[in-house]
């Protein structure tokens, strides 16, 4: 049975002017910036005059560890929001924009797939309305100032050793990661040892996922810590008077982005950040602004719910004060098997025993929604080579377990195909049985954070984290940031950070590398185990199959 592709999908779309889709939420056609016939920008003023509305309901869509393709946590949001509508509820979505790094490496796009997409699907997973470039390029004048302060008598007396501001590239590109800067002689300045980040690590992508507004921007922005002086003491962005061109530069990219789905419904994407070295949730001023002006807001957080729901719970929820109503949480057939032990070149073959293997990361993930307080329905994200005892082993675990499984068909039938979990959803979100509650309060200290995280979500025994880690932890608790939330940065393929150690495990070790603060963001990221924050590209990139058609047309974007 042959698909069409998701490019030849959205390019069939009957779109409806970008206008009439703000109109569904209320949103005049004067307060959209239009980007073309299917994208607007929503004007600042028009979000800031929502502020003492009340709130619709807000449920996050999650997923189980995934296979490298991902899970269908994008589709579902896309393909639920549909749902809600098609059953008459006045339901929008929340979704991050897609990063140039998987598009042209290897997980592809993020604009959903099959009949749950958003659209114009090549142009979002492409340059859509230019924020990337924006925060690229705000978070490399700052490099850039950097440098030149050192050049011209570094007055600040930065101690070039310890200058912690990397620059960024919306690329995977491994070369990058490690390098020396200012080579070349006098001219040139001062030779240093940096390196690149992909921009969705960036701190800036983080504080315009955080950020209330353009003065709560530029106030983050400038709170930035670049470098220290050789006596420890930090040197802010705004010491290096960047924060306000910066904010110049980020300005319209504030502001969030509105599109549709194939059937036409209102769709906020904006904001980045990966869920696997970011916090993986998109911009608190979309979804703020979705819940004034729908009835229920379907959003996302990256990768698996150890990752971008146990991040959007503890630090856009807190920060934002948000409180999920219910969540979703996708399960797929495929994902069950490689965490059931099957290599993902087996996994188009029927492997029951290996689903029910699986079934302990689905069981585990279950436990960590609901120790957040939150009610949570298992949506089973069906592809067309499940087979329907595959199917059964999952809903029979999920049901002896005493919680909902709801196969879901929406990639092959649009809403058509979610209906049944709309429904659902919405009896759970309105019902009010959500107790949400983050899983460490601000006054623990920041070690304290990072066990309970490992402890409570990872099933991690311990975290190993040398004297120079846990110096630094403290030096920053004695600096005031010792209320801030941590930002965990480990492989999504696993509880643990060995990627290949799947399932549910037990008695494992989290070894800490290193940390960063992001004391504009207002969070500390703990990277653990081999992450990276610069991504390579894989064998075969899929650059290799993108190109332009005779006719002009896109092919090979997914
Ligand atoms: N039910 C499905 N059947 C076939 N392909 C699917 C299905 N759900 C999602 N996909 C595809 O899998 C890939 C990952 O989907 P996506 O929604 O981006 O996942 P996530 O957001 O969890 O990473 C996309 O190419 C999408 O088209
Ligand atoms: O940060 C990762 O997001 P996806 O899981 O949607 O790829
Ligand atoms: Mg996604």
């Amino acid at each position: 049975m042959s698909f069409k592709t998701d490019i030849e999908i959205a390019r069939e779309a009957k779109k409806r002017p970008i206008q009439e889709i703000g109109a569904k939420l209320g949103i005049p056609e004067a307060d959209l910036l239009p980007f073309g016939h299917d994208k607007a920008k929503v004007s600042a003023d028009f979000i800031a005059a929502q502020r003492g509305k009340k709130d619709g309901k807000l449920i996050l869509v999650t997923a189980i560890n995934p296979t490298p393709a991902g899970e269908g946590k994008t589709t579902t949001t896309v393909g639920l929001g549909d749902g809600l509508n098609a059953i008459g509820k006045k339901a929008a979505i929340c979704i991050r924009e897609a990063s140039l790094g998987p598009c042209f490496g290897m997980k592809g796009g993020a604009a959903g797939g099959g009949y749950a997409q958003v659209v114009p699907m090549e142009e979002m997973n492409l340059h859509f309305t230019g924020d990337f470039h924006a925060i690229t390029s705000a978070h490399n004048l700052l490099s850039a100032m950097i440098d030149n302060h050192i050049y011209w008598g570094n007055e600040l007396e930065i101690d070039e050793r310890r200058v912690v501001w990397k620059r960024v590239l919306d690329m995977n590109d491994r070369a990058l990661r490690d390098c020396v800067t200012s080579l070349g002689g006098v001219a040139n300045g001062f030779p240093r040892q940096t390196g690149f980040d992909i921009t969705v690590a960036s701190e800036v992508m983080a504080i315009l996922c955080l950020a209330l507004d353009l003065d709560d921007l530029q106030k983050r922005l400038g709170d930035i810590i670049v470098a220290y002086r050789r006596d420890r003491s930090p040197i802010y962005c705004r010491d290096i008077k960047a924060d306000g061109a910066m904010t110049v530069l980020l300005q319209q990219a504030m502001q969030p982005n509105l599109v549709q789905t194939l059937e036409n419904n209102p769709a906020f994407v904006h904001g980045g950040p990966f869920a696997n070295i970011a916090h993986g949730c998109n911009s608190v001023v979309a979804t703020t602004t979705a819940l004034k002006l729908a009835d229920f807001v379907v959003t996302e957080a990256g990768f698996g719910a150890d990752l971008g729901a146990e991040k959007f719970m503890n630090i856009k929820c807190r920060k934002a004060g948000l409180a999920p109503d219910c969540v979703v949480l996708v399960a797929t057939v495929r994902a069950m098997k490689m965490n059931g032990g099957v290599l993902k070149a087996d996994l188009a073959e029927e492997n029951v025993d290996a689903v029910n293997a699986g079934c302990s990361n689905l069981g585990r993930h279950i436990e960590n929604v609901k120790s957040f307080g939150v009610p949570v329905v298992v949506g089973i994200n069906h592809f067309s080579g499940d087979t329907d005892a595959e199917v059964a082993a999952v809903i029979n675990y999920v049901e002896a377990q005493g919680s909902e499984a709801i196969l879901c068909k929406h990639w092959a039938h649009g809403s058509e195909g979610i209906k049944e979990m709309a429904t659902r959803v919405a009896e759970i979100a309105e019902s009010g049985a959500s107790q949400f509650a983050p899983l460490y309060a601000d006054d623990l200290s920041l070690m304290e954070k990072i066990e309970t995280v490992a402890k409570r979500i990872y099933r991690a025994d311990e975290v190993l984290a040398d004297k120079k880690i846990r110096d630094q932890l403290r030096q920053w608790e004695e600096a005031g940031y010792g209320h801030l939330p941590v930002c965990m940065a480990k492989t999504q393929y696993s509880f643990s950070t060995d990627p290949n150690l799947r399932g549910a495990p037990v008695g494992h070790s989290l070894p800490v590398r290193e940390v960063r603060l992001s004391a504009g963001a207002g969070f500390v990221v703990v990277v653990c185990g081999e992450i990276m924050t610069m991504p390579g590209l894989p064998r075969v990139p899929s650059a290799e199959a993108i190109m332009l058609n005779d006719a002009g047309e896109i092919e090979g974007l997914f």
